[in-house]
């Protein structure tokens, strides 16, 4: 593939940001096939891990999500079936030590987002306890994953209230394979500041509208929307052109690397490549995955401030 310049200056630079992977979904093949057996010192690999590729890929800030209650061995309900010892709690006091280790021995910033499960409506509570208990370490917000066909459970709905009423930011994988309803439900009942996805929010004009004039910020993984047959194969007709012509608030993200087999660079290469975005586009969904992400404000003003450095900007271009 032909890279695009800013692909390859970004790679350099430790001058990426990146709001939608998952944890789970971007363990290295190597260490699945070593670490069969989940224990606690695997999760803390997979989290240290999760540092060290990010920064290999000139990454200087990520938001890693992951269910604390799908890597957990004590929850009853759970599909996996292997009971153990090892509680959410657990998992996000390991996951917290391998991402801050990570973070010191390869310069670069993490932070976690905990994943509610749509099908588990019963763990949602949980996890709005563990954002507020990990708050001061690491953990910036709140995100409900999984299939979006069956109507949303009053218990998320609560649990998202609640996470509002407490401060903890908010995102929703929605209207990736179901419709723009969905995207407008994530928005006015979970009161979501960013969408997963959203592919589908385009076809009904009123509803895309909408959240577009609310800036809401849209987490586009494009390899994945492909792979996951949430938009057709033909790239000319993909979502995010529309979404990068109307200058929406969209960033590029990897998803599932394990299983899409992604870099973040190749999600830019495809931008350039497939969907023809300038390098100007790819520059500003950059920005937009900075001024959207979960940090406080003065970290966020850091990391903004660091990006157009890297740049090479000289005044407070976040809107390129
Ligand atoms: O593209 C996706 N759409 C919806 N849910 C997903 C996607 N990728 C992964 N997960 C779900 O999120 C959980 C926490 O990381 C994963 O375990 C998987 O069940």
């Amino acid at each position: 593939m032909i890279r695009s310049g800013i692909n390859g200056f970004a790679k350099q630079a430790r001058s990426r940001v990146e709001l939608h992977v998952h944890l789970d979904g971007a363990v290295r093949p190597s260490t699945i096939w070593e670490l069969a057996q989940g224990d606690l010192q695997a999760i803390y690999r997979v989290a240290y891990e999760f540092c060290e590729d990010s920064a290999n890929q000139g990454i200087a800030y990520v938001e890693a999500r992951y269910s604390p209650h799908l890597l957990a061995t004590t929850v009853p309900d759970s599909p996996w079936k292997v009971m153990g010892d090892v509680t959410p709690k657990m998992v996000v006091e390991t996951v917290s030590k391998g991402l801050s280790q990570g973070e010191k021995d390869f310069n670069i910033k993490v932070r976690q987002i905990l994943c509610c499960i749509r099908p588990f409506p019963d763990w949602s509570s949980e996890v709005v306890y563990l954002c507020q208990e990990f708050r001061s370490k690491g953990v910036v917000g709140i995100d409900l994953a999984g299939d979006e066909s069956q109507p949303t459970h009053p218990d998320h709905k609560k649990a998202f209230q609640e996470a509002a009423r407490l401060g903890i930011s908010r995102t929703v994988h929605a209207a990736e394979a179901g419709p723009a309803s969905n995207a407008k439900a994530a928005v006015y009942e979970l009161l979501a500041q960013r969408i997963g996805h959203g592919y589908h929010t385009v076809e009904d004009e009123a509803i895309y509208q909408d959240l577009r004039a609310r800036d809401i910020h849209f987490e586009v993984c494009l390899l994945s929307s492909q792979a996951t047959g949430a938009v057709t194969l033909d790239w000319s007709k993909h979502p995010a052109i529309r979404f990068a012509n109307d200058d929406l608030n969209f960033s590029l993200n990897t998803d599932d690397p394990t299983v899409i087999q992604n870099t973040l660079g190749d999600e830019y290469d495809v931008g350039f490549n497939k969907l023809h975005f300038s390098e100007r586009v790819l520059a500003r969904t950059n920005f937009n995955a900075a001024r959207s992400c979960f940090l406080p404000r003065d970290e966020k003003d850091e990391l903004l401030n660091h990006l157009k450095e890297q740049y090479g900007l000289q005044e407070c271009c976040t809107r390129l």
